[in-house]
């Protein structure tokens, strides 16, 4: 397939679809168990109708907004996906610089395959860049992984509160999943090969992927609130929690003093059979009653997805999946390609429904399908 004839995200995948070796492939497209939270990410936003309003002159959109303060050039921006160096060779890098050339927020997985330092050095701060993290069972670690983000200029911590355990993914259970050789944990550079090779060792059996191995020996699963407070403590930056679904943990995420929160169910591969996170984002938003910022991620595929959530009360929404697919398809140009297309369609989506800027998007765009009233 030509770059021309790619008309819509899901030419992206198809083409990763057709491409990428089976390891990598089913490790970025699966979703845990049965992945009906996969697909309900998407199949939500169907169940959604625009509200146009008409007679507005369109012909000048701005789909310009700010994350955090940060001026980005549409509320799209890019969520924290790990080792993208199985994708294309210049992984996070292309993803960085490709942020950078189309002004939006990145959002660096702290399990990337090119370090925090190498990810700053390849961009610049033109656009706003952002640490994921999690809380690692070396708490020490963990502490250092924020001051590495700091000094290299990032603006932001997401601190990732649905994965005290990975999900079971069972492509990757089948494949036995292993990083290839070459790649390694770079945040971890010391210890990497180490702990990769624990890995390995840790009971890697029928039920288990090497990725489930890996996760429960890094990670604390006590996770709880005082680890939020404690980042909180420790970090200089905004912090944000990624992975909150229910008006609850909104409202303890704004008492625990959080700047942000991510509604995500992390693409439909912890929890199968959560909710959709489209469903979930009105009861976070009213709960959070405008004290904070809450951003979306999961099966955001379509300008018109754009639309439908930042009408729900998103700030912006974040890609996971369509980044690797367009890495995988031409590294940084892909990137900047695919967020281009998305963009446009979120411009067209804000013409057709007479939107002129971002913030003209209001819960009466939208209603839910067969129910006129919601
Ligand atoms: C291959 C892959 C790796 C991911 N790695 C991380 C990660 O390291 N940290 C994290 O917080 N979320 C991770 N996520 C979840 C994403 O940040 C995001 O929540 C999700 O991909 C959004 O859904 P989408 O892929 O439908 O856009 C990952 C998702 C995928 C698909
Ligand atoms: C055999 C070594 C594998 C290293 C595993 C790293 C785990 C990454 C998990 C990232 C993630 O959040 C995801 O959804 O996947």
């Amino acid at each position: 397939m030509s770059a021309t004839q790619f008309v819509s995200l899901d030419d992206f995948e198809q083409h990763a679809v057709n491409n990428l070796d089976r390891n990598a492939l089913d490790y970025y497209q699966s979703g845990a168990q049965d992945m009906i939270t996969l697909r309900e990410n998407q199949r939500a936003f169907d169940r959604i109708l625009i509200r146009p309003r008409v007679l507005r002159d369109v012909s000048q959109i701005d789909t310009t907004t700010t994350v955090l303060g940060q001026q980005v050039s549409s509320p799209i921006c890019i969520a924290p996906t790990a080792m993208q160096r199985m994708a294309h060779p210049d992984g996070e890098c292309a993803t960085a610089r490709a942020a950078v050339k189309n002004q939006t927020c990145m959002v660096l997985s702290s399990w990337s395959t090119t370090s925090i330092e190498d990810v700053a050095a390849a961009s610049n701060a033109s656009a706003p860049k952002w640490m994921q993290l999690y809380i690692y069972k070396d708490r020490e670690a963990t502490r250092k992984l924020i001051e590495r983000a700091q000094d290299s200029g990032y603006s932001a911590i997401a601190l990732t509160v649905d994965t005290p355990y990975l999900g079971r993914r069972l492509a990757d259970i089948r494949n036995r999943f292993r990083l290839p050789p070459h790649l390694t944990m770079a945040n971890f550079a010391d210890q990497s090969k180490a702990q990769v090779g624990k890995a390995e060792k840790l009971n890697v059996s029928d039920n288990a992927s090497g990725l489930a191995a890996y996760v429960a020996s890094q990670i604390d699963p006590t996770l709880s609130w005082k680890h939020v407070e404690w980042v909180k403590s420790v970090a200089r930056i905004p912090v944000l929690v990624k992975g909150i679904l229910t008006a609850e943990d909104a409202r303890m995420a704004v008492r625990a003093g959080v700047d942000g929160i991510i509604v995500s169910n992390h693409g439909g591969r912890q929890l199968d059979t959560a909710p959709a996170t489209i469903d979930c984002l009105e009861e976070v938003v009213q709960a959070v009653d405008g004290q904070i910022d809450v951003f979306l991620d999961g099966g955001v595929r379509r300008g018109t997805d754009v639309l439908k959530a930042l009408a729900l009360g998103a700030k912006a929404v974040f890609l996971g999946r369509p980044v690797l697919w367009a890495l995988s398809y031409k590294g940084e140009e892909g990137v900047v390609e695919m967020l281009d297309m998305i963009k446009e369609e979120f411009r067209l989506a804000m013409a057709l429904a007479g939107c002129v800027k971002v913030s003209d998007i209001n819960r009466d765009h939208v209603r839910m399908a067969g129910n006129p009233r919601l």
